[in-house]
């Protein structure tokens, strides 16, 4: 397959392409080979990984091999090779279980490395001989999946095609049309679920989403990192991963931003706030301005600019796009004002003007820049940016806008403008703000037709160069005395034509077409960690999905936002009422029951109603507490005193990891640390806590972020510590 995919990708390339439309074509061949090419590579390892043997009483009595891509022979019949994980005739491999077989006879695993064969297991399901499967338990592929769970970590996500089990696979392959939640504790597998979801949905519904594009939501770029190569060793490259401070074009917010402008900035009274603010910009003026026109000083007062702004507002459109309204509104008001004027009869006050007389007037104010200047001051263009940096910056302006809130809430949100390149000085918090604005203004950010644009006219100042350099090389005799019969290039031809021989036509992926556009609207969302999003954000995903057809991941036990979520139903009801579906996902692949003994109590301690996630496993690895006064002191010495097999990390508060970071570097050590709010979704072989009294203190949610810290190792956990350990950890077992 890849030496025919690659013979027929490289004649696509020597082809010429003569017109637009045969260059169009070629590339999108070129594209699909690609395409192609990327996912039989990505396919490689474990290709081949199941094999079901139907019972021979059943429908089809047949074996059926399952991979990670479908592959069909190329004989006369198509005959199925190897049928891909998300067919429906491949699910029996994930639901059979002694109990329930399915009619599966036998299941195989197959393993391998590279085109070796490493190990073959089989499940009989139906003689009562199970070689493999623990009888009765509810885990399926058992051998698999603790291979799989013991496997060192390589600090990237890998897929679980071949231990998917039946709880998630309901989950991969739900129906559900309107939002699928999905609740589970830490290491239940939520993040692995929503991956193969969306692998499930392309294969499943490919034309719908290759062309309206699948977006995966996750907390931050680590994050999206760590789980960047699922997709692509699924053979799924189309799908746009971002975080939510990421999704609005152009706009790279770096800012951060105390915990309570966190909070304050996701709540939904924001939203008054922002219409307020948008309002506040429709201003009237004061006394005596005046303006220019036809040698008189014509006065724009407050009653000229209030009816034209009560024309504008009416239309209810957003600000921007209503402006036309007010300018046409304000003008007749003026040209009346002026014909008053200069046209009022002495004797009885009647227009002498007439009709026509009128229009001249209102077509000369509409024609002068200094009046339609001084008339949309009162209605002036905004951008979300600009309204943003002016709330946030000027004290006067923040206090109409936010009618009814405490001064120490005001300070909370001021912040003096400095302006950086890309909006840095943005907060991930204030980009659903920027993205509220932008509905409210009616601001376009069509990136993607500004550089087309701009290419377009680059091409075109090209392509004249070009034409004005064949002018001037035509030969001297002919320019004195043009012969009319002789054809020179640019009597065929105009830069604009040239130019359209240029044009490279759209190679961009729906993906990334999404990325450059705000309005563009996605076939499904996905989002990771949603227990983080708050009430604004979630608002501006929304928007992004006005079918609904999503799929959220999250926990409410770990969330550490300030203006993060406690409820699903309290986040989904105002937007889709009941078409919502809960899902469970109950058993911690993650972590071992050794270490879930503490996380557990922290739960209870967070919510008593919450179920903790069974541990599938144990490991005999007990956790263990070492105390010393200065604590980057203490974990430094602890890092070098031991061989840190595996990856390891250091979990700190975001108040110390610097520090203890730090400490790490003068080392020379490859441990690395991270604080609390960059470990979410994370796992480690290995995890160093380093004084929790600090996260339980750091913030309101401390309690929460101590479970995600205790959640993050698949092996060892060591506790670091200079003050008390919180009750929860206090009898474990001592190194000193
Ligand atoms: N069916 C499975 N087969 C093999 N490994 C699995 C399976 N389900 C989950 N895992 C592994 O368990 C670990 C935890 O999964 P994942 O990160 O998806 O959990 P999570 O619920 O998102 O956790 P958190 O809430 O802490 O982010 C991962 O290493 C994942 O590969």
């Amino acid at each position: 397959m890849r030496a025919t995919t690659r013979r027929r990708l490289s004649e696509t390339l020597r082809e010429s392409a003569g017109t637009p439309q045969a260059l169009s074509e070629r590339e999108s061949y070129e594209r699909m080979y690609s395409d192609d090419l990327t996912k039989i590579d990505a396919a490689e390892h474990n290709l081949y990984f199941g094999r079901l043997d139907m019972a021979s009483d059943s429908v089809d009595d047949e074996v059926r091999r399952i991979g990670r891509i479908g592959i069909l022979d190329d004989d006369e019949r198509d005959t199925t090779l190897l049928l891909d994980w998300r067919a429906p005739l491949a699910r029996p491999f994930y639901l059979a279980t002694p109990a329930a077989p399915e009619d599966v006879e036998r299941r195989r695993h197959i393993r391998t490395r590279s085109r070796t064969v490493r190990s073959v297991s089989d499940e009989n399901l139906l003689s009562g001989s199970i070689d493999d499967a623990a009888a009765g338990a509810n885990v399926v592929n058992e051998s698999a999946l603790v291979d799989a769970l013991n496997a060192a970590r390589t600090g990237e996500m890998t897929d679980i095609v071949e231990t998917i089990q039946r709880e998630q696979d309901e989950i991969i392959r739900s129906t559900h049309r309107g939002v699928v939640v999905v609740q589970g504790g830490p290491g239940t597998g939520k993040t692995a679920v929503a991956l193969h979801r969306a692998a499930y949905l392309l294969y499943t519904h490919r034309d719908l989403l290759s062309r309206s594009g699948v977006l995966i939501l996750g907390p931050n770029e680590d994050f999206l990192r760590y789980i960047g190569q699922v997709l692509p060793s699924l053979g799924e490259t189309g799908v746009l991963l971002s975080t939510v401070g990421d999704l609005f074009p152009d706009v790279t917010a770096r800012g951060h931003d105390s915990r309570e402008a966190t909070a304050l900035k996701g709540d939904q009274r924001m939203l008054n706030v922002l219409r307020a603010a948008v309002r506040a910009r429709q201003s009237l003026p004061g006394r005596d301005v005046v303006v220019r026109f036809d040698g008189y000083d014509l006065p724009i007062d407050a009653e000229v600019v209030k009816t034209a702004r009560a024309d504008a507002r009416s239309t209810r459109r957003a600000h921007n796009l209503a402006q036309r309204a007010f300018l046409r509104a304000a003008l007749d008001e003026l040209a009346d004002v002026h014909a008053r004027r200069i046209g009022a009869s002495e004797l009885d006050g009647s227009q002498l003007l007439t009709a026509a007389d009128l229009e001249d007037i209102r077509a000369e104010l509409e024609a002068d820049p200094h009046v339609v200047a001084a008339v949309t001051e009162y209605w002036p263009t905004l951008t979300p940016q600009g309204v943003l940096r002016d709330l946030y910056d000027d004290p006067g302006f923040l206090r109409k806008a936010t009618r009814g809130w405490t001064d120490a809430e005001r300070d909370a949100l001021h912040r003096p403008a400095r302006p950086l390149a890309n909006d840095a000085d943005l907060s991930p918090g204030d980009v659903p703000l920027l993205d509220e604005l932008a509905e409210l203004i009616g601001y376009r950010t069509d990136e993607a037709d500004r550089i087309n644009r701009a290419r377009w006219r680059q091409k075109l100042s090209e392509a004249q160069d070009a034409l004005d350099i064949l002018t001037g090389s035509a030969p001297q005799d002919l320019e004195d005395d043009l012969d009319p019969e002789i054809l020179m290039a640019y009597d065929l031809i105009d830069a604009e034509q040239l130019a359209e021989r240029q044009v490279h036509v759209e190679r961009r992926t729906t993906a990334e077409r999404a990325y450059e556009d705000r309005t563009w609207t996605f076939g499904h969302v996905i989002v990771d960690e949603a227990q983080e999003l708050s009430s604004m954000a979630w608002r501006m995903v929304m928007r992004r999905i006005p079918n609904r057809w999503m799929t959220v991941i999250g926990d409410t036990a770990q969330t550490g936002d300030a203006a993060g979520a406690t409820s699903w139903r309290e986040v989904f009801e105002p937007y889709v009422a009941n078409r919502w579906r809960l899902h469970e996902l109950t058993v911690n692949y993650r972590t071992p029951s050794e270490i879930t003994r503490y996380a557990n109590r922290v739960l209870a301690w967070i919510d008593p109603d919450l179920e903790a996630p069974t541990s599938l496993r144990s490991n005999g690895i007990d956790p263990y507490a070492v105390s010393g006064d200065d604590i980057a002191a203490t974990v430094a010495e602890l890092v070098s005193a031991n061989e840190w097999a595996g990856l390891t990390t250091v979990i700190a508060s975001d108040g110390t990891a610097d520090e203890i970071r730090a400490g790490l570097t003068d080392l020379g050590s490859d441990v690395s640390v991270h604080a609390i709010t960059a470990a979410k979704g994370l796992e480690f072989d290995s995890v160093i806590l380093a004084e929790p009294a600090d996260l339980v203190a750091e913030s309101p949610r401390g309690y929460n972020d101590l479970y995600v810290a205790l959640t993050r190792a698949t092996q060892r956990l060591v506790v670091v510590h200079a003050r008390a350990l919180p009750p929860d950890l206090a009898d474990m077992p001592r190194l000193r």
